[in-house]
Order: structure tokens, then C-alpha cells, then sequence
């Protein structure tokens, strides 16, 4: 997506054979880009969030294990990278898919072989991703066509999670593909921004992005999702996700089941935009098998932002000392989901749905 005028990846390889990321913990306030040199950056980079979103934390780890291979490609590195890369991040699935898929193709060749393959297959998992996102961005855009169809032109007003944004893929997002292409195809759309609390992807994150690219929003705090729904204000949802089983439970950032909750009280469409990377086709219910990463204290007793001055830093919230629970994500059950938006179609959140939509993966 362009950022004044320039078109930027979230990862990308400059012609030296650096792999640099946008460093998104200092977004909106600053855009900051850093090479990751080597094997100890990437997993930094991946836990500590510098590069966040399930579909680029698959490729970034791509080519952390690219790098590694660089510097060692034998086989005890191959394994070692995948466990040391492994351990950042605990559910979004398209971490294990990715090193998964370097292993795969990169075991049966001869070391000296293995540096430039695992290059070249990082690079193509990327473009792989963008092609993915644009689909779901097809293939989501005629839900809005509808909805503003049966609202003989009127605003479509959608209500997304956490950034679910190109900044989270490696390009054009998940859930704000549709949008971004229901903007190209001239429909009037307004987007409700969830600021998604405790580290807020949708304050900094996602309405850096709808500013950015001229998209009507507004950022509304998490709690304000239900009233709005209550009162017709929102048509559709759409939010992305870190793990999706096999009977389409959706694994997304904590506070996703509440909206979804909502929505279904409210007749609200809740659509989940899903890349076939993010389908955990090894586990069935959600709730009891996806592991839910616990993130540090300080997310939730401090807020970053801009301080007077301009430097961006924390501010503690609550009493010192106040012991707090982190939970990063929650589990949505398929019966709240209306629709999976995927790069094939729109499948409905069951067995059945995702069997028939990719039949040579379901078991
Ligand atoms: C297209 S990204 C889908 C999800 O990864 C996104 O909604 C999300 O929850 C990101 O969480 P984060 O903790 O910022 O990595």
C-alpha cells in the first residue's frame, strides 16, 4: 500500500540482499524501517512485535530461516531455527505453516543449496500472500456490493478488529482487502475502528491505514461496538484471524467473540477474512485447543502513545502494582461466524464449508 506516494511492503529484500521490515511498534507516530540481520532479530522481531499479524509473522519467519541458512545451513540449524522461531508466538498458525514450509523444501537439499532456495521460496510465500489478500478482497467486495445494493447506494458501514490490515499481511490485509477494494469500486464505505485494547493495532495501526489511503472511519473504544450495532449503525463485520480450525472456529485478537456476540443479537453479518495459511487443519474446537499466547502485565497497566514533546513512551494507568491478566486472543465458535471470507470463495464456518472449499487439505 502507498504511504505518501510511496508503495510499501510490510517485509521486503532490498537489491543488497538486506531483509527490512517496518518497525510497527512506533506507529502512527513515526515510520521507522530496520534490516533484521540475523537469526536472534527475527524471533525479537516476531515476539516483541515489531513485525505483528498472522500472515506476516509466516513470512517473517520465512526469512528469518533464510537468513539462518545464510549463515548455517545445516541440518541441526535448519532444526534448531525452526524451534528458536517457533517459541515467539504461540497461535497464530501461519508461524508453523511457514517454517513448516522452509523445512519441507529445504531439508531434501544439500546445505550449500539451502540459502538460496529458502531465499527464494520467503520471496515467494510474500508474493503468494499478496496474491491471497488480493482474492479475499475480491471475493469480499461483493458482500459490500450487496449490502449497498440493498441499501439502494447508501453508506455500507462496517465494524472491524484490531488491524487486520495490510500492515498485518504482507500486503493489501485480510479484513481490509474488501475495503480497500470497495473503495477502488467507488461503493461509499465507512469504516468503525475497534482501537482493540491493550496494545491498540486498531488506534495505531488500522486508522494509520484508512487515513493513509483516504478511507472514511472512525475510531470508536472497544466497548462501543454493541451500542453502535444495537442502533443499526454498523452492517457488517469483518475481522481477520490467527487460527482457524477444521469446523471453522476463529482464533482472533481478544475481544473478537464479544463483537461477534453482539452481532449475532443484533442480526449483524460477521464475516472473518481467511487465508487457507491460517486453517489449522489439525484441531476441530477452538476453544479447547488452541493455545491463547499470555502477553506481559505492562500491556494492560500502561497505554504508548505521544507525549508532549513528541517522544513516544508509556504511561502507567492503573495503581502501581495492580497484578493484571493478559490474554492476547479469544475464540470465536463457527455458529457466530457468517461467512469465511478465503482466496477461493466464501465458505460457511463448518466442516462442511471449509472441506468444500479446499478438498485436497480437509483430512
Ligand atoms: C490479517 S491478520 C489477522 C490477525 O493476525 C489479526 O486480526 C490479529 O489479531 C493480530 O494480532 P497481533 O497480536 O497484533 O499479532
Amino acid at each position: 500500500m502507498k504511504i505518501d506516494g510511496t508503495h510499501y511492503r510490510s517485509i521486503w529484500r532490498e537489491a543488497d540482499g538486506t531483509v527490512q521490515i517496518i518497525d510497527q511498534r512506533w506507529l502512527p507516530h513515526e515510520l521507522r524501517i530496520v534490516a533484521l540481520t540475523n537469526r536472534k532479530e527475527f524471533a525479537a522481531a516476531i515476539r516483541d512485535m515489531w513485525v505483528r499479524g498472522a500472515p506476516l509473522i509466516g513470512a517473517t519467519a520465512a526469512y528469518g530461516v533464510a537468513v539462518q541458512m545464510a549463515a548455517d545451513p545445516s541440518d541441526a540449524s535448519l532444526a534448531e531455527t525452526w524451534q528458536v522461531l517457533h517459541e515467539t508466538r504461540p497461535t497464530a498458525i501461519n508461524l508453523r505453516w511457514a517454517l513448516d514450509e522452509m523445512t519441507r523444501v529445504l531439508k531434501p537439499l544439500a546445505p550449500a543449496d539451502r540459502a538460496a532456495a529458502a531465499f527464494q521460496r520467503a520471496a515467494e510465500i510474500c508474493d503468494e500472500d499478496v496474491e491471497i489478500n488480493h482474492r479475499i478482497g475480491v471475493n469480499g467486495l461483493e458482500i459490500i456490493r450487496k449490502i449497498a445494493e440493498a441499501k439502494g447506494g447508501g453508506r455500507v458501514n462496517v465494524l472491524t478488529h484490531c488491524n487486520a490490515g495490510w500492515l498485518a499481511t504482507v500486503d493489501w490485509g485480510t479484513a481490509t482487502s474488501p475495503i480497500y477494494h470497495a473503495v477502488e469500486a467507488g461503493i461509499d464505505i465507512h469504516v468503525f475502528v475497534d482501537e482493540t485494547r491493550p496494545r491498540n493495532q486498531g488506534a495505531q495501526l488500522t486508522a494509520w491505514e484508512m487515513l493513509n489511503h483516504g478511507v472514511s472511519h472512525d475510531l470508536i473504544v472497544d466497548n462501543a461496538g454493541g451500542h453502535l450495532m444495537q442502533h443499526g449503525e454498523i452492517d457488517l463485520c469483518i475481522v481477520g484471524t490467527d487460527r482457524t480450525t477444521a469446523q471453522g472456529d476463529v482464533c482472533n485478537k481478544i475481544g473478537t467473540y464479544l463483537k461477534a456476540l453482539a452481532a449475532q443479537d443484533n442480526g449483524v453479518p460477521f464475516y472473518v477474512a481467511l487465508p487457507s495459511p491460517t486453517i489449522d487443519w489439525t484441531v476441530r474446537d477452538g476453544v479447547a485447543e488452541i493455545p491463547i499466547e499470555e502477553r506481559a502485565q505492562a500491556e494492560v497497566t500502561h497505554v504508548q502513545g505521544k507525549m508532549p514533546g513528541g517522544v513516544v513512551g508509556q504511561v502507567l494507568i492503573s495503581p502501581e502494582g495492580t497484578p493484571a491478566r493478559n490474554p492476547a486472543f479469544d475464540v470465536t465458535p463457527a455458529r457466530l461466524v457468517t461467512g469465511l471470507i478465503t482466496e477461493r470463495g466464501v465458505a460457511p464456518a463448518s466442516t462442511k464449508g471449509l472441506a468444500a472449499m479446499f478438498p485436497e487439505r480437509a483430512g
